[in-house]
């Protein structure tokens, strides 16, 4: 089955798509937030929203193991997260999409590990799975690279930091991306990102941060989001042998 993680402002989602059941799932790492069955095209699609109902849940209280066990619970193997983000590049404007091929780490104090009584080591050199990147990149209008950096939240970044970010190659910075794309990985899952645009990070703009600014972003990119979203999982082969789905055959000592 396909799995919809929606981020921030993907309400929309549960209003556009025929709603087929419902599920509530607790996992033995906690309860996972509502789980929607969207009828999307001619697939049935698990739709959790990250922060929960509402969006109550900031980005460093996630109980990102919950959420990830409990789409598997239900027969999830391909996921695809929607995750708000802000550019570290002028010429990657808000109101665009952007699918990205990897990440750098900078969140801390987080469960980032299904393994804490098994020594597991799984490869991560590309963290996304390149089947579901290269459907979303032909589905629609999207920048198709550029690294993702991973801040811990919930306060946005310094000037200093969005500079050093930028020199270390990094195109956008979020909250929300990591563990879970990890998570998802170490459940053999496969996964890929739809970061949407929403502002100019610390000092790429000289405008001050607000959150207005970040929500009429996502409301002006949802047209391309849900058009994207529709036309991709129309296409995704939902039987389709994938190494993501092996991961484990190689990390486990
Ligand atoms: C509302 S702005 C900050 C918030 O948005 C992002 O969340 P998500 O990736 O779930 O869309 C960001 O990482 C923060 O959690
Ligand atoms: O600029 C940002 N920084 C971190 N997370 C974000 N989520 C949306 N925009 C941003």
């Amino acid at each position: 089955m396909i799995g919809l993680i929606g981020g921030t402002g993907t309400k929309p989602l549960l209003e556009t798509y025929p709603i087929t059941s419902t599920e509530e799932i607790t996992t033995e790492y906690g309860k996972a937030p509502k789980i929607s069955i969207l009828e999307i095209g001619n697939k049935q699609v698990a739709y959790m929203p990250r922060h929960s109902m509402g969006h109550s849940t900031p980005p460093h209280m996630i109980n990102y193991r919950a959420n990830i066990e409990a789409l598997k619970t239900i027969g999830v193997n391909q996921v695809f997260a929607t995750n708000s983000v802000g550019s570290l590049d002028m010429n990657i404007q808000p109101g665009s999409l952007l699918i990205p091929d990897n990440f750098i780490d900078f969140t801390h104090d987080r469960i980032s590990t299904f393994y804490d009584d098994k020594v597991v080591h799984i490869d991560c050199t590309d963290p996304f799975c390149e089947t579901l990147r290269s459907n979303l990149i032909s589905c629609g209008d999207v920048h198709p690279y550029g690294i993702y950096i991973a801040t811990q939240g919930p306060r946005f970044e310094t000037a200093a930091e969005i500079q050093f970010y930028k020199q270390i190659g990094g195109k956008v910075v979020g909250m929300t991306l990591v563990p879970e794309v990890v998570l998802a990985r170490e459940r053999e899952m496969c996964y890929s990102s739809i970061c949407a645009i929403t502002n100019y990070a610390a000092s790429i703009s000289k405008d001050k941060l607000t959150i207005t600014e970040v929500m009429d972003a996502m409301e002006d990119a949802t047209e391309n989001l849900l058009q994207l979203l529709t036309k991709t999982i129309e296409k995704t082969d939902e039987k389709t042998e994938c190494i993501c789905q092996n991961i484990l055959n190689d990390a486990i000592i």
